[in-house]
């Protein structure tokens, strides 16, 4: 009772007792400090591994004698404007695309948020947890949706206050994000078909996704007056990829790549400025519940200088991350052996060097045949990390103390 109201969005009171419960000493400030985690910064440093350690949001936008970083703020509004991704009045009257599905997608702007929400309401084909959808027993999905675009991270439709769990899909340009996202839609929703109104648009050539987007999902018994931003029981967030892109020059790709950092550590339990969030955010759990890290099973070796750079960012903010060998179709059996077993080496060698928010199995899937998709969607709607690896044992066992 205490834990569903604890993750109750509209329990403040509740949020306020937990906040007293937590230990003293926070489980991620005693990370943030240790001598592991100081010797790995000094060793990033050292080896000038500083590419995703210098986007922080700039405060003073441009003007005479703006610095580099200004003028990237600058260009950042400019490009905003005319972002593909942007959702334009045109659209609102679109359709979806879903041939297949067990029953007709509907397509409707929510009234009651920003004028660019779109809402694919398909019957919804599990139902876990109790009466809020979100509680320790998992997370409740039926109903999904394109909620909305971010540029920067106070567009996002969701306030971090309202500590909706975020699950972001992070990786290389190309490494099969939006495949991933669509598919999962697909397994949530039980649609044949997910139209690019409704899921993220995929590419063939790196470099489609270009801003950060949202989507949602609700519960399966959900009515279309239910279905805006606030009641979503989580989301699944589509973030541009690092690395090359083929659709944009240097600039504008340094520029997207910011964009998933600047959401990244303003969703995380640790901030930018060094300011540690005990899983706790103005009385609300830091939203960011998991970030999958994608990567490409075809490569050899598995890992780049970028994607080690990317997990130290998520290491150094403690973002819970669970690694995903994507495109497993295009390989055979012995070469999967050989992903997942590169793959497993170097996720134990830094889950036992103190990145205790990885994950230590390492998922595989392919957005082509399905495979693996199943144990990707369960994860998400069990909780994530949210009950036994994100939170300090002792933090749960008080609060079912309490309950009785
Ligand atoms: N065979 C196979 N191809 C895949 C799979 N997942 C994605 N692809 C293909 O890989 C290409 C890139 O997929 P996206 O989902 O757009 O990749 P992304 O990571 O979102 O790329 P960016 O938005 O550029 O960062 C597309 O041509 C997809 O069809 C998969 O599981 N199997
Ligand atoms: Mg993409």
């Amino acid at each position: 009772m205490m834990l569903r109201q604890f993750l109750s969005r509209d329990s403040g009171a509740a949020a306020l007792g937990c906040v007293r419960m937590l230990p003293q000493h926070s489980y991620f400030a005693s990370k943030a400090s240790s001598p592991r985690a100081q010797n790995r910064n000094t060793a990033k440093s050292a080896r000038g591994s500083t590419k995703f350690r210098k986007q922080v949001p700039s405060k003073n936008l441009g003007g005479e004698g703006a610095t580099a970083k200004e003028r990237r703020a600058d260009r950042r509004r400019h490009l905003q404007r005319d972002d593909e991704n942007k959702i334009t009045a045109k659209s609102f009257h679109a359709t979806a695309e879903s041939t297949s599905a067990p029953a007709p997608v509907r397509v409707a702007m929510h009234p009651t948020t920003s004028p660019c929400l779109f809402v694919a309401d398909v019957p919804g084909i599990v139902a876990l947890g109790g009466a809020d959808g979100l509680v320790p027993g998992g997370i409740e999905v039926g109903s999904i949706g394109f909620v909305s675009p971010a540029s920067l991270p106070d567009q996002a439709p969701p306030p971090v206050e309202w500590g909706i769990p975020e699950f972001s899909f992070v990786g290389r340009s190309n490494a099969g994000k939006s495949s991933l996202i669509k598919t999962v839609m697909k397994n949530i929703s039980g649609a044949g078909k997910i139209g690019d109104r409704v899921g993220p648009r995929v590419g063939k050539t790196p470099g489609k996704t270009k801003v950060v987007n949202y989507f949602g999902c609700w519960g399966s018994n959900d009515n279309e007056s239910d279905l805006s931003p606030r009641n979503c029981n989580m989301f699944m967030i589509d973030l541009p990829g690092y690395g090359y892109a083929a659709t944009a020059g240097v600039e504008e790709k340094e520029l997207w790549e910011e964009r998933s950092l600047l959401y990244l550590q303003s969703r995380a339990p640790i901030l930018q400025t060094g300011e540690v969030l005990p899983c706790i955010y103005e009385n609300v759990l830091a939203p960011l519940n998991t970030c999958f890290l994608l990567v490409d099973s075809r490569r050899d070796p598995i890992m780049t200088e970028l994607d080690f750079e990317y997990l130290d960012y998520l290491d150094e903010h403690k973002i819970p991350v669970c690694v995903v060998l994507t495109k497993i179709d295009k390989i055979n059996t012995l070469s999967r052996l050989k992903a997942f077993n590169e793959m497993s080496i170097v996720v134990q060698q830094r889950h036992q060097s103190g990145f205790t928010q990885l994950k230590p199995e390492v998922l595989g899937c392919s957005s082509h045949s399905g495979e693996g998709i199943n144990e990707i969607v369960d994860y998400m709607k069990s909780g994530g990390v949210w009950r036994d690896e994100f939170y300090p044992k002792e933090f749960w066992e008080e609060e079912e103390e309490e309950e009785v």
